[in-house]
């Protein structure tokens, strides 16, 4: 049986054809940048006052202390100057940093009587409340790799060169498909045999989270209805999201048809625990992801497979990230053990506290659960104090 090395290899190791489109800039939200942004001009394009306050010459600092006032330069005026190097401008944040000044006193530390500012103190200095012109970044520097994530703050820097249009990764279309003969929809009351198809809206959500809408499709445990509905989907897809009919059931048909069709099984087994019956394959482009029907082990394997091979070949850079346990745990099985936890921040540390459950099939305890630490399979026991690799189930773009 494959390792989770071995496994994520396996699939990482196949080629994702990546589609690009060009869409306005809000809805390029939560997708992934697929051209470099540069600055159209200095950032900030101007010397930027960042106070309220005076504008004068610091030269004048070790002479004077009474500075009448000419005039003001306000946010949106074009460039006022000082004629009399003695007297002072007032001066608005935002506004440009009028010629002949180079430093602007906040009014909290000047008092204005009859329209001369007289400062309370000499303890200024050249460029002080001034942003210059130029200091975050110059005209044609690089201010977004392509392979980002977009969120709210790089909005903001492609609003600010004058980005309205903007190429991003297209999503490769997937459907997710549900298998079972108990499965019945969300809006049904389940006989007491059957439940509600959770797996299929967990899948929809973790992708949608991802920036991508996927399709949905239910099909029952009959070979034939299998084959025929993964004929179709296979033709139409890019990526094919299962859950459940991977393992060793009488009516786990998946593996025996997609071989029927021609799709290569890349992995099938893997050792760990949840998810060992997990399964991924291809035929030619389209790549098929079978993940264990229990609702941890298709949440957890999503995230350890797909997720890292779809975003590796989207371009997106990945951080690795290890959390440290806070109790001692032990488990005898010679497979990896990926242990659903709660993050907490402590000091410089990042603590995992063990989510105690009843397994993969309790889907109630993984809902509480930040993300899972994978103990190696080579332990037996994992002492308090001690840290493993964490993805995080929350917080879909870290990982
Ligand atoms: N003899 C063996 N039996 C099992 C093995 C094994 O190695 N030998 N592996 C176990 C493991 S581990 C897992 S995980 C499950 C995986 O089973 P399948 O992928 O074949 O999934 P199903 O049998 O169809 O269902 C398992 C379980 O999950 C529930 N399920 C399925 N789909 C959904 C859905 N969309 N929403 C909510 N719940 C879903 C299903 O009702 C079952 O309870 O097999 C073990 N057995
Ligand atoms: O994926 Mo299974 O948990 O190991 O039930
Ligand atoms: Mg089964």
């Amino acid at each position: 049986m494959n390792s989770v090395a071995e496994a994520l290899q396996k699939v990482l190791e196949n080629e994702l054809p990546v589609r690009t489109e060009t869409v306005p800039l809000m809805n390029s939200l939560n997708r992934i940048l697929a051209e470099d942004i540069k600055a159209d001009r200095d950032a900030p394009p101007f010397h930027r006052v960042t106070m309220d306050g005076i504008a004068i010459h610091s030269t004048q600092l070790l002479k004077k202390a009474l500075f009448p006032i000419e005039g003001i330069q306000a946010a949106g005026d074009a460039q006022g100057r000082l004629l009399d190097p003695e007297n002072c401008l007032e001066v608005m944040t935002g506004a440009i940093l009028p010629e002949n000044t180079n430093c602007v006193i906040p009014y909290e530390q000047v008092k204005i009587i009859d329209n001369v500012a007289n400062l309370l103190h000499s303890d200024f200095t050249e460029n002080q409340n001034v942003h210059l012109k130029g200091t975050d970044a110059g005209k044609g520097d690089v201010l977004l790799k392509k392979g980002i994530f977009i969120q709210a703050g790089t909005i903001g820097v492609m609003a600010t060169v004058g980005v309205s249009n903007v190429k991003v990764v297209k999503p490769p279309t997937i459907t997710i498909c549900s298998t079972g003969n108990e499965l019945v929809d969300i809006t049904d009351n389940p006989l007491p045999h059957q439940i509600r198809k959770s797996n299929v809206y967990m899948l929809q959500a973790a992708l949608k989270s991802l920036g991508i809408e996927a399709q949905t499709l239910h099909i029952d445990d009959d070979k034939k209805l299998l084959k025929a509905a993964l004929e179709k989907l296979l033709h139409k897809n890019d990526i094919l999201l299962f859950s459940g009919a991977v393992s060793k059931g009488k009516y786990d048909f998946l593996p025996e048809v997609l071989e029927d069709l021609g799709v290569k099984k890349l992995v099938h087994g893997v050792a760990q625990k949840p998810g060992k019956p997990f399964l991924f394959g291809r035929r030619k482009n389209t790549f098929v992801f079978g993940f264990p029907g229990n609702p941890a082990s298709t949440l957890i394997c999503f995230h350890l497979y797909f997720k890292a091979w779809l975003l590796t070949h989207l371009g997106k850079q990945r951080n690795s990230l290890f959390a440290t346990l806070t109790e001692d745990v032990s488990f005898k099985r010679p497979v990896t053990y990926h242990l659903l936890v709660k993050v907490v921040a402590e000091k410089e540390k990042i603590l995992a506290v063990p989510v105690s459950n009843s397994g993969s099939g309790d889907l109630v305890h993984l809902a509480a659960a930040d993300g899972f630490i994978s103990l190696p399979a080579h332990l037996e026991t994992f002492q308090t104090g001690t840290s493993y690799p964490l993805t995080f189930l929350t917080q879909p773009w870290f990982n």
